[in-house]
């Protein structure tokens, strides 16, 4: 099939690689232009494992292309939208990008085509684009939401294996088509109303970041009372009601979906009068685990103000260098809010978090360096490496109290108190 994707963003690129690869005719549509610069020359703009191999291979046997006029949408049989759906800051969703791409794609189309949402968009915006913009266009455009669950850092595995592909249209003919994009791919296709569609997308992620908050106060707890999570996190999960994914204590989620689509999710009930009040705790815990951190280290080290810490981790998780709401972000500012001198170190989103913490951050170029004369550690992020550190090492580099606060309860807690670190974990 021939297909143009357009906002060569995360999502917009990884469909533009895997469609390509599955043997559709692909375009991708991109109006930064310094993107669309690398993009010709095989670069990602993002990391994500895998990608950059796909990407040269497709350019280089000529099974894609990049654009940044969207004129070159005309003769695709679907057009897909990945562009972005950022929060505003009282957490509605700016669908800014979606409405400028819909009324430019109407002015410009000439061929029919299938308009696919990739992007998540709130409950209700599919069925307001049919009536606002697709009732008297100039050829026939059908309107179908296919809502996206790849996740960052196994995104072209997401893609290939997914736990289901929701089709929401009412075109029996356009969604047909839809199921053809997806043919070489074995999972069960649900198709539904448009709205139903864009909920399941909502529901989705508020229910992941509610696992995560009910199991971080869970954590919180097991502080209180003397019991360890990792005794108790895996033997909830083992009831298959429950499942054991997701289940991890830390310092909360962070990523460009789960803070922004819980806070979507929340405007659209208080604006539909309606108080979802569980949600609204979700979003509460989370923002408490990073200030919790913060009061840890406070306490730990008998005040923050002059005192050094330093950072293990910048990116929202392993594998990528996406550092959008990633806990550090909130966290370095409270720190030297406290007084404290921190630097910091990530193996590969330092040059993308140096553009948006304080200036004061000193950057290090390894794991030691970065350690170096700190009295405290923060693992916030739990890349192997730090796993693998060499903590006695690590130790001699750092000044006492020799505190680690595992953010992530990713280090082995008896073997850190034997090297002499004062450890604490999240609920451990
Ligand atoms: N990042 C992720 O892991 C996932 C994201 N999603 C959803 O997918 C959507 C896209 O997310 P990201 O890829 O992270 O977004 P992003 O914000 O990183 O990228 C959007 C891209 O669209 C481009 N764009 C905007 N307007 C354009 C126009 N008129 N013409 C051409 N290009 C245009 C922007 O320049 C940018 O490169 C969002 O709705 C997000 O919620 C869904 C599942 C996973
Ligand atoms: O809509 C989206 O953008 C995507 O959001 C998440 O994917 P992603 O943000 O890439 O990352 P996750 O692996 O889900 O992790 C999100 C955050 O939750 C945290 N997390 C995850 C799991 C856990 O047990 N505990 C925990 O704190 C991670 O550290 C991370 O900060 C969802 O998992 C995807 O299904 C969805 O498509």
């Amino acid at each position: 099939m021939k297909v143009s994707v357009i906002g060569m963003g995360y999502v917009g690129l990884v469909a533009t690689c895997a469609l390509a690869n599955s043997g559709h005719e692909v375009i991708g549509i991109e109006k930064d232009v310094n993107k669309l610069t690398k993009l010709r020359q095989g670069k990602c703009p993002i990391f994500e494992q895998g990608l950059d191999e796909l990407l040269q291979k497709l350019i280089s046997e000529n099974r894609i292309a990049f654009s940044s006029g969207i004129e070159a949408v005309n003769g695709s049989d679907i057009v897909m939208l990945a562009v972005g759906t950022p929060a505003m800051p009282n957490g509605r969703v700016d669908l800014s990008q979606v409405y400028g791409v819909v009324s430019e794609l109407v002015k410009v189309l000439d061929t029919p085509t299938i308009l696919v949402m990739k992007s998540t968009v709130p409950p209700g915006t599919g069925e307001s684009i049919c009536q606002r913009y697709l009732k008297n266009t100039k050829v026939p455009i059908a309107y179908i939401s296919n809502p996206e669950f790849l996740r960052e850092g196994q995104a072209l595995k997401d893609w290939y294996y997914p736990d289901r592909i929701v089709i929401g249209g009412d075109d029996d003919s356009a969604i047909e088509q839809v199921k053809r994009l997806y043919g070489d791919i074995d999972a069960p296709i649900l198709v539904m109303g448009i709205t139903s569609a864009e909920m399941v997308k909502y529901a989705s992620n508020a229910f992941l970041a509610t696992k995560i908050s009910f199991i971080n106060e869970i954590a919180n707890l097991c502080e209180l009372v003397g019991a360890d999570i990792d005794e108790v996190a895996p033997a909830v999960g083992m009831d298959s009601r429950i499942g054991k994914e997701f289940l991890r204590a830390g310092l909360g989620y962070g990523g460009s979906c789960f803070p922004k689509d819980t806070k979507g999710l929340d405007y659209v009930s208080v604006f539909k009068g309606y108080n979802f009040r569980l949600l609204k705790a979700v979003i509460e815990v989370n923002t408490n685990q990073r200030i919790r951190a913060v009061r840890k280290l406070e306490r730990a080290l008998d005040g923050l103000a002059g005192k050094h810490v330093a950072i293990l981790g910048l990116a929202f998780k392993p594998g990528t260098d996406d550092i959008r709401e990633a806990p550090s972000l909130d966290i370095i500012p409270l720190l030297l809010v406290e007084g404290a001198t921190v630097t910091a170190y990530d193996p590969l989103a330092t040059e993308n978090a140096r553009k948006v913490l304080p200036p004061d951050v000193k950057f290090a170029d390894n794991p030691y360096d970065c350690i170096e004369g700190a009295q405290a550690v923060l693992l916030a992020t739990e890349w192997p490496e730090f796993s693998q550190l060499d903590w006695l090492q690590a130790r001699t580099r750092m000044k006492s109290p020799y505190v680690i606060l595992d953010g992530r309860n990713a280090l082995e807690k008896d073997e850190l108190n034997r090297l002499g670190f004062q450890y604490y974990g999240i609920g451990r």
